[in-house]
Parts: structure tokens; sequence; C-alpha cells
């Protein structure tokens, strides 16, 4: 036992205590797989630090030895337990009495389900727990120290502006007034809610914060045992001290607060929690913190205890066939000791204690789970998994020069754990370059609790990853061994008495491997005396003959018995990696039915803010549609009213004076086009006039009818309106009158010959007085028709008409 030591205590982050707790009601005592090692004669403390794990029923396992900081047997009290886990020093810790900026600590319990994780952390109805322990022992040490809480002073606003975790902040009897009915509690007291919580808040209550949340009884007393007052830690008595309260769980990897009330669904109409971030904020950049906590701010024991109730009440529990009460939830109870220098504004630093109840790995087929807990235990033990991963790996963070090699990021919990003891990549690169300081790294310790007679794979495999250190016994594999041997010797003692009767104890090659070797039982192991067993020289015989057939049995027995050893060492080898393909392909198994439910969850919660941000939208968009149609009906009012307006305002305007000019305009148009029509007029006539003096030119006197009877010319009409005056016939008419036109132009024409004849001195055809406009008007085609011979010779005689 000596060799199995655990690691370099700066190496580990936490100092794990083993719990074992006492055995349920029908527990036998043969069922019992675990042994308490008693302590070396030389060891320096005379408890227990190394326990042995014996396989129940199955003579092939290895047997496993795993080495504690100390193990606490069934007898142990709440009282030993928080002696001798140095929580005292944690507290110490947090408080920094001797100046400086003190560390963070951390208390933590993990273990199989029902083993007595919350018992230990949270007590009982008779017992306290470390919870109530811890919050005892430092209220008694602060004492004096503590800032005056009561609403007058503005502590919540200056505490609030200091808090690096964007927290909502409450003074204690704030909270209690809206969490507690005033009438106290005649009946039992009890910290565990008995089932789920959602879906059971009724509607109607008191005050705003309490409409969706049932008001609790407010408890009349807590356990004040174990008595723990002889315990009292100092505190710095320059400092002015308080101590914020806040809870919260990690249930299906997400973080709710456990002290802020659910708020009732829009849509699904029930009670839920919205999930909070761990995050980097603004004041704390280089350190993530669970963003928008409810902290309350205790001034006194009692208070912090009622808050810490009323945060119990609110963790998700159910029961299960391995335990009546089994938390579904890692609880988180944070601590918060904040501290500034005395009577003075200056801002509060401080550090958390934070201690957690982790949900107990259980399987399914145990605990008899179903639906939504079987999903939760998948969650849980995938968590758990990732914890030991991290657990298993500790160790290696010690070297700077891993530091990132932990893989803490997988889920909410080992993040939660882990973030902080590490130093982010972001502040290696500054405290290179000297820019910040690494805060102090936390102060762990881990509780590690186990039923002797409970889970013995379960148990196992806790054990295995939570151990400082751990030795595997490879067992004796007697059945085919020892009948070749026992039958070889019982030959061979008929003849020689002294043959080597013993076998060889197999044992691993990597035992007495320390915490730095967790991988061992992945490993294959070796045989470590394998060479040596059979090296002893045979006694020499007397009889040569049978001593040589006897040498040669021995040899093949050997070659046997070594090719038997070699084998069993195949089979375990080989029971060991199906035992851990087993185990990973349950753990798949329980990955997938839990990412299934997450999924759901997420799809439902998106389903949710779809639909409430789909109403919300569609709420705005039909106030604004309604909006803008009342302004297209404004709009159109006015638009109308405007067009009425113009054109009463025109009607009036052409009324008064538009006519007058609009009638001038057009005269004055009229007038344009008549004459342009004139001038049209004017040219073509004079072109058809000279084509007449042509044809007339070419015709014989006898067809020289008058033109008013001739067919090929047009005439005008008896109704025809004509003038003498040229050019001043009406407008339009003038085309349709060519013939009519032409003929008063011959008769000009006539009247140019009498002018001619005048002026040649011929005797004038025509009656004397008779002006050319009466020729026209008045003078029959008869009378025309006897003039036009001689009247066309003379023309054509004289042949210059114009
Ligand atoms: N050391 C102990 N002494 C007396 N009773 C104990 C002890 N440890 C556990 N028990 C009892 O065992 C039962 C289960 O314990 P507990 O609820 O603490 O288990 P757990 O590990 O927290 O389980 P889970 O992970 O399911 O929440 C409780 O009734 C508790 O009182």
């Amino acid at each position: 036992m000596e060799s199995l030591q655990p690691a370099s205590k700066s190496n580990s982050l936490f100092q794990v205590y083993l719990r074992l707790r006492p055995p349920q009601a029908g527990a036998a005592a043969a069922d019992r797989f675990l042994n308490v090692e008693p302590p070396a004669a030389d060891a320096p403390s005379q408890a227990p630090t190394h326990i042995q794990l014996n396989p129940p029923n199955d003579r092939r396992r290895a047997i496993e030895k795993f080495c504690f900081t100390q193990v606490f047997e069934e007898d142990a009290s709440q009282l030993d337990v928080f002696q001798c886990t140095n929580i005292v020093p944690l507290v110490e810790g947090v408080l920094a009495p001797h100046g400086g900026e003190g560390t963070d600590a951390l208390l933590a319990t993990l273990g199989v389900t029902g083993s007595g994780k919350s018992h230990t952390i949270l007590g009982s109805r008779s017992q306290r727990g470390l919870t109530q322990l811890t919050l005892d022992v430092l209220y008694r040490s602060i004492g004096q120290n503590m800032v005056d809480c009561s609403p007058s002073t503005s502590l919540e606003a200056s505490i609030a502006a200091s808090d690096a975790s964007e927290a909502k902040v409450y003074t204690a009897s704030t909270f209690l007034d809206s969490v507690y009915a005033d009438a106290p509690r005649p009946s039992s007291y009890s910290s565990r809610a008995p089932t789920p919580m959602l879906g059971e808040y009724p509607a109607a209550g008191a005050t705003p914060q309490a409409t969706s949340r049932r008001l609790l009884n407010k408890p009349t007393g807590f356990p004040q045992q174990p008595d723990i007052s002889g315990v009292h830690v100092s505190s710095d008595n320059g400092s002015q001290y308080t101590v914020l309260v806040s809870m919260y769980e990690v249930y299906n990897d997400r973080i709710f607060d456990l002290l802020t009330p659910p708020i009732k669904s829009a849509t699904t109409k029930e009670y839920r929690r919205r999930p909070l971030l761990f995050k980097s904020t603004e004041l704390s950049p280089d350190r993530k913190t669970v963003a928008g906590l409810r902290k309350i701010i205790c001034s006194n024991v009692n208070e912090a205890l009622l808050v810490l109730e009323a945060g119990l009440h609110e963790r998700r529990v159910a029961g299960t066939g391995s335990n009546s009460v089994s938390s579904r939830s890692h609880g988180f109870v944070c601590i918060e000791v904040k501290k500034r220098t005395a009577h003075s504004a200056a801002s509060w630093s401080g550090n958390v204690l934070t201690i957690v109840d982790l949900a107990g790995s259980e399987r399914a087929r145990d605990a008899k789970t179903a639906g939504a807990t079987l999903a939760e235990a998948g969650k849980i033990n995938e968590s758990l998994m990732y914890l030991g991963q991290c657990l298993q790996m500790q160790s290696d963070v010690g070297s700077s020069n891993k530091p990132n090699m932990v893989p803490f990021r997988q889920c909410k919990l080992t993040e939660l754990l882990f973030s902080n003891s590490f130093p982010s990549t972001s502040m290696l690169q500054s405290s290179q370059f000297g820019q910040s300081a690494r805060r102090n790294a936390q102060k762990a310790v881990m509780i590690v609790t186990a039923d002797p007679h409970g889970d013995f794979n379960a148990t196992s495999q806790i054990l295995r990853y939570s151990a400082l250190a751990r030795e595997i016994t490879v067992p004796r594999i007697p059945s085919v061994t020892q009948t070749i041997l026992g039958s070889a010797q019982a030959d061979s003692q008929q003849t020689l008495p002294s043959l080597p009767t013993y076998l060889p104890a197999v044992s691993s090659a990597t035992s007495a491997r320390q915490i730095d070797d967790r991988t061992v039982h992945t490993q294959r192991p070796v045989l470590a005396s394998e060479k040596s067993v059979f090296t002893k020289e045979p006694e020499t015989r007397s009889f040569s003959t049978y001593e040589k057939s006897l040498s040669d049995d021995r040899a093949t027995v050997e070659i046997a018995v070594d090719e038997i050893a070699r084998m069993s060492e195949e089979i375990e080898y080989l029971r060991a990696s199906l035992e851990a393909e087993t185990e990973k392909c349950r753990e798949a198994e329980s990955h997938l039915v839990s990412m299934a439910d997450r999924m759901m969850d997420q799809e439902q919660d998106i389903r949710e803010e779809c639909a409430i941000e789909f109403e919300q939208r569609l709420a705005v968009e039909m106030s604004r549609w309604k909006a803008s149609l009342e302004l297209e009906k404004e709009r159109g009012v006015e638009h109308w009213d405007r067009k009425v307006e113009v054109m009463e305002r025109l009607q009036n305007r052409e009324g008064e004076n538009s006519w007058v000019g609009i009638d001038r305009c057009d005269h004055e148009d009229k007038e344009n086009v008549l004459v342009e029509n004139l001038e049209e007029e004017n040219g073509r006539l004079r072109h058809e006039i000279a084509v007449l003096k042509r044809e007339l030119a070419g015709r014989s006197p006898v067809k020289r009818r008058p033109l008013r009877e001739r067919d090929d010319l047009p005439m005008a009409s008896p109704g025809t309106k004509t003038t003498t005056s040229a050019g001043h016939s009406a407008t339009g008419k003038l085309s349709d009158n060519t013939g009519d036109s032409i003929l008063r132009k011959m008769e000009r024409l006539r009247m140019s010959d009498d002018d001619a004849d005048t002026i040649m001195g011929r005797p004038s055809t025509r009656p004397s007085g008779a002006s050319t406009r009466s020729i026209a008007s008045n003078t029959s085609p008869k009378k025309i028709r006897k003039l036009s011979p001689r009247k066309w010779d003379v023309a054509l005689d004289d042949d210059d008409l114009f």
C-alpha cells in the first residue's frame, strides 16, 4: 500500500475526500464491495486514506485500490466531515483577514445517486450540512465588521455599481418579503421541494414579484446541530464586509437563477425561467461570471439560511428508483464576501465561496427513470463524464506548458467549475507583457460520496476519475492453470515430492502508478512477474531416465502455463476493453437522448420566441397600417377639398375675364388661315387660267361654248352664294366653287378685252354704262354666248390678255 501515493498537492486542483454512507435498510453485509484499508503504521495521520474495491461475484475482474486525501467511514458525523475537510481554511481565504486579494473557494460533492451528496452539503431535518456550518462560521467571523444594511443606506446601489456580473442586488428583507408568507410554517422543516416546480404557481398573488410564485411558509427555526461555536476564523478589522447570497442550478446544460421567480410564457402558459449566460462582462473581461443573477445582501446567518431555503425550494428534484428526493440539476450556492476599507466610499472587492451539490450519476435500469427524467439523467451523466475527464487531466495543469489541456469547455458544469481556475489565453498574453496579474487560483475541496452496498459499476467509475491515485491488481486465474499444474503436481508428487508448487502472482505492470497515469484502465496490463515465475531450477533427482521424461513434461507444462497466462492476460485485456467500450456506448446513448431532449427544448424555446416576436411584429404592423390608413384618408379628403377649391376658383376667374382674350385669339387665328388659303387659291387659279388659255387657243370657234355650259368644268351649285369682290368669297367655299371663280375670271378677262378695245380704238361690244360688276352678276349665259366668238377672236388676235 505504501507505493500508492497521491500526486504532489501543488499539481491538484482539488483535495478529494471520500465519504461512505451508512447502509440502507435491508442491505446485506455480504454485498459490501468496498473496504477501507487501515492506515500504515508510519503514516503521518491515523485517518484512513485508502480503500479497496472488490468486484462482487466476478473473480475475473481486477481488484482496484484508490487513494484519497482522507476517507470518512460510515460512522463519520457531519461535524467530522466539516472539521477534517479543510473548510475553515477556505473561509479564511475568502475573508482575507490579513489584507490582500484573498482566494475564491469551491466546495463540491460528487457521487452516485443516493450516495449522500445532498445530505453532506445541505444536511437533514436534524443535522446541519456543510453549507449551513460554513455560513455559521463565516458570519461569526465577520462579527462587528459587517456593514450596516438598514434600508436608509445606499448599500444596494454601491454594491451593484461594483458588481461585475450585471447582478440585480436586493436586501434580504425586500427579497424575503416577496417569497415568504407572514404566517410561520407550523409543520416539519424540509429544504427540498418534492416535485419539479414548473407549472405549479397560482396566478393570484399579493405583490408584483409574487404573482407567479407560491408564497412559502416561513420556517420557524433551523437545526442547530452540530454545534461549531468553538470554530472561529479571524477577519480584517480594518475593513467593512457584506455578504451576498445567490443561487443557481445547471439543468440540461443551461443555467437558471433559483432566486428569480419564473415568468409565465405567453404561448404555453407555463411558468419558465430564462436561462442565464456564463460570460465575461465589461467589468470583468478576463473572468467569466453568471450574468444577471439576483444577489441578496444577507446581514446575518438567519437571513442567509432563509434565502438558501427559498432557493432550494426552487431546485428541480424528483423521485426515482434510486432516491426518493433525487436532485435533477447541479445546484450552486454562491456566498460572495465583499470587502472595502472601513468608513470609506471605496468600491467593493471580494471573493466567492461556491458550494456545489452535483446531481448524481445513475443507471436508467436502476433508477427506473423514463421520459423527461431519463433525458435529465442522460444530461447529468454526460456532464459528469466531462467532469471526470477534467479531473483526470487536472494534474497536467501544474505544468505551465500545458495550460489548456483540461477540456473544461465541453459543458456548462465543467466551465463553471474550472474556467476560473485556469488563466484565459488573453490573460496569459497580457500577463506575459506584465499588464495584469493573474488572480489567486481558487482553493477547491471535493467530497466524493459512495455507498459501499450500492451500484458497483457506477461507484467504481466515479472513484476511478475522482481518486488521487489508483492501483489495479489483476486477479489470479486458477481455474485452468491450477488444474494443469495441480495434475502435474499430483503426478510428480508421487515421485518428486519437492516439485515447486507456487503459482505466478499475476499483477499489473501498471500497479503503483500515481494519478499522473490515470489512463491506466485503458492501457493493456502487462504481467509483471511473467518472466520470473518459472526461473527456479528444479531439484535434481536420482532416477535419470525418469528425470528426463519428467523434465520434458515439465517443459511442456511450463509452456502451457505460459501460454495460459498469456491468454488469460489477453482475455483480461479484452474484457477491460469491452467494458470500456460498453461504457462509452452507454454514455453515447445517454448523450444522444440528452441531445434529443435539448433539441426539443431549444425548438420549443425558438417556437415560443418566434411566436412572441411574430405577435409583437403583427401588433406593430397593424398599428402602423391603421395609422397610415388614417393618414391616407385625411390626405384624400384634403386633396379633394383642394381640387374643389381650384375648380371653384377657375370657374370664377373664367366667368370674370377669360372669355374676351379667348375670342380675340380665335379671331386672329381665323384671319391668318384665311389669308393663307387665299394666297394658295390665287396661285392655283393662275395656273388654271393658263391651262384654259392654252385649251381655248386649240379649240374651233364652234366648240367654244360658254364655260358655264361646259360639263368638263365644275360649276357652282344654284344655291351657291357668289360675290364679285376678288378674293372675298366665303372661307372654305373657294375650292368648291372653282368653276364659278373661273367664270368670274373669264368675265374679268372680257372686261379686259373691252378695256383693250377702248385703248386700241375699237368700238366696245358692251352696252354703255354697264359696269364689270353688273356684267358678271347680271349678264345671261345666252348673251355671253353671242359675244364670246368675237371676244375670243379678239383675245386670240391680241394674244396679249395678261
Ligand atoms: N451519511 C449519511 N447519514 C445518514 N443518512 C444518509 C447519509 N448519506 C445519505 N443519507 C440518506 O440517504 C438518502 C439519499 O441521500 P441524498 O439525497 O443525500 O443522496 P444524493 O447523493 O444527494 O442523491 P441524488 O444525487 O439523487 O440527489 C437520504 O435519505 C439521506 O438522508
